[in-house]
């Protein structure tokens, strides 16, 4: 009694100093609760959030793709959790996954070291295609993108995924003759870059020469920046990026902090980011002055990488070399205003990324499924030796003749897609789908991985079985239940991948250029998928690569 009677006796403003504290101390408990946004979304189920942190440390450690199949079955088909304080929706129903996806066009930033950025690096970010969230500005942008992915500028663009994977097949004849194994997905990296460096900037890198010593030093570092900035795209790579993660309000003292004391993953991140950005803003810089000096020639070399734009690409675009960055360069918005240079540069910077990793991805699961099954790969072989000469190019044409590389490549893509998750994020209203109501702001996933796997969608699901795509096959009758939005490797609706068409193409073009002249023989360990290791966030991958050794089908 005496206690408290010192207490009342104390002077008002220390009452309520005292009083103040308690109450800021009692908010900030309860907040790291996330009372507000649990109470809203409470007839969602999910894993209960730990203080704060909510569910962060479960995905980050397991992974997007093995957590959500664990929360799926726990928690059924709609689940929420709290990725630090953002509250997120899974939506594991094909058919209400892909009404979000056509219903909703915003999606939600990224995290990760990117989010740190500030000034003229964080304006750079919002207007690339993929992470705008403006929609006039994605619409336009988006039909500047569509001309670079029509049937004139694909087959011209086929004739650099040949020389792709021509230059991929020295690399396979040689270990193949000295029985060696490599890392296909590695591989595929290069080749894929390549082949982005010709269609995006009309350059040649020659990244895939890396392997025998021969290429520049800039191509290297440019494939070292793509690499690093998906692997510094979560969470884990700084310890500035978590701590916003889960109490938001810390993200501005985290920029600053970012800014004037970066820790390695904030280095390594602004480093990948300077390189790329650097060579590409050099790169359109230099399409608009051969533009503005009316030159026809092809991108000039910049930073010592060889300029190459092909013939094709001259004719069939008229006045300017035809690369994706000199169409970009040359685009109008719909209210006529001209494409920036930084517009330009984010855009190619964008395809950049989004085209190297997944396409390379696609590619080397392919040949891992095809690896492990003899006859189907036998089946494959027969198809691509209907085109007769195994030296010859293949072109969309033939590709149209294909239709068992075709399933095996959506099969493979159904098993691995490269992209783990889609997402949306409705900025301006609460969301309503079969009956669930999303609070605005909430962050909502479609689990591709997760769709593509599921019994409901799928019979056998986790075989390997082309057929399933195969119009009249008993496999298609009983194995593809042909629910809609249960394939979405490429997502759907206004966000759809704008890439898909060059990304198929590229695919198929390469698999049977490759598959004419080789077949592949898996290293021992890696026949389970178990052995794969496989780590996925935002993408998904092999944790060291898939390891084969080519095998040549006729010595040459
Ligand atoms: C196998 C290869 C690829 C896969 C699996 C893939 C997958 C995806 C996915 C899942 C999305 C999100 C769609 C959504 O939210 O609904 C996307 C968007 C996008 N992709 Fe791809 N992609 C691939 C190749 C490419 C290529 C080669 C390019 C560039 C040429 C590209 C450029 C883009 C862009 C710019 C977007 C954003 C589109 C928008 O927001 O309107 N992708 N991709």
């Amino acid at each position: 009694m005496e206690a408290l009677g010192g207490i009342t006796d104390a002077p008002l403003w220390v009452l309520a100093s005292l009083s103040g504290i308690a109450i800021f101390v009692a908010s900030a408990i309860a907040y790291g609760f996330h009372p507000v946004a649990r109470w809203r979304l409470r007839k969602i189920p999910g894993p209960t959030p730990a203080w704060y942190q909510g569910s962060l440390p479960e995905l980050l450690s397991k992974g997007t793709a093995v957590v959500y199949s664990e929360w799926g079955e726990k928690y059924g088909k709609v689940f929420k959790y709290f990725s630090g304080a953002q509250p997120v929706v899974v939506v594991n129903d094909a058919e209400m996954a892909r009404l979000v996806s056509l219903r909703i066009s915003t999606r939600h930033e990224f995290r990760g070291p990117g989010s740190l950025f500030i000034g003229k690096e964080a304006e750079f970010n919002k207007v690339g295609l993929f992470s705008t969230n403006n929609k006039d500005f994605h619409r336009s942008m988006k039909s500047a993108w569509l001309p670079v992915f029509n049937s004139a500028s694909l087959e011209i663009s086929s004739k650099e995924m040949n020389i792709g994977a021509n230059r991929m097949a020295a690399i396979l004849t040689k270990n193949a003759r000295e029985q060696r194994e490599l890392n296909i997905w590695r591989q595929f990296g290069h080749l894929t870059m390549d082949v982005v460096g010709s269609a995006a900037f009309g350059v040649e890198l020659r990244t895939q020469d890396a392997e025998r010593g021969l290429n520049s030093e800039e191509a290297e570092k440019l494939v070292w920046a793509a690499q690093t900035i998906f692997a510094t795209a979560s969470e884990k790579a700084s310890i500035y990026t978590y701590p916003g993660a889960v109490l938001p309000v810390l993200n501005p003292l985290m920029r600053v902090l970012a800014y004037y004391f970066p820790d390695d993953g904030i280095k390594r991140a602004v480093n990948a980011r300077n390189i790329l950005r650097s060579t590409v803003s050099k790169l359109t810089q230099e399409s608009r002055r051969q533009q503005q000096a009316g030159l026809k020639a092809a991108a000039a070399p910049a930073v010592n990488i060889e300029a190459s734009a092909t013939e094709g690409r001259k004719k069939a675009r008229g006045v300017q070399p035809g690369s994706f960055l000199s169409l970009m360069i040359d685009s109008k918005h719909q209210d006529g205003r001209g494409v920036s240079d930084d517009e330009a540069t984010s855009q190619a910077f964008t395809f950049l990324l989004a085209g190297y990793e997944t396409t390379a991805s696609a590619l080397a699961f392919t040949v891992y499924c095809l690896s492990k099954s003899q006859a189907k790969m036998e089946k494959l072989l027969q198809e691509i030796d209907s085109l007769g000469d195994s030296n010859r190019e293949v072109g969309p044409a033939d590709l149209a003749r294909m239709p068992y590389l075709e399933a095996c490549l959506k099969e493979a893509m159904r098993l691995y897609p490269p992209g783990v998750f889609s997402m949306r994020q409705s900025l301006t209203e609460d969301f309503t789908v079969k009956g669930y109501t999303i609070p605005k702001g909430t962050w909502i996933h479609m689990p591709i991985f997760n769709l593509q796997r599921s019994e409901e969608n799928y019979g056998r699901p986790l075989e390997f079985i082309p057929e399933r795509w195969l119009e009249g096959t008993p496999e298609e009758t009983a194995l593809n239940r042909k629910v809609p939005g249960s394939w979405m490797a490429f997502g759907e609706g206004t966000r759809v991948c704008v890439g898909q068409r060059f990304a198929l193409q590229e695919a198929k073009i390469t698999l049977a250029r490759l598959y004419q002249r080789f077949t592949f023989k898996l290293s021992p360990g890696q026949e389970d998928e178990a052995g794969l290791q496989l780590q996925s966030f935002f993408t998904l991958g092999p944790k060291e690569g898939i390891f084969v050794t080519p095998v040549l089908r006729t010595e040459e």
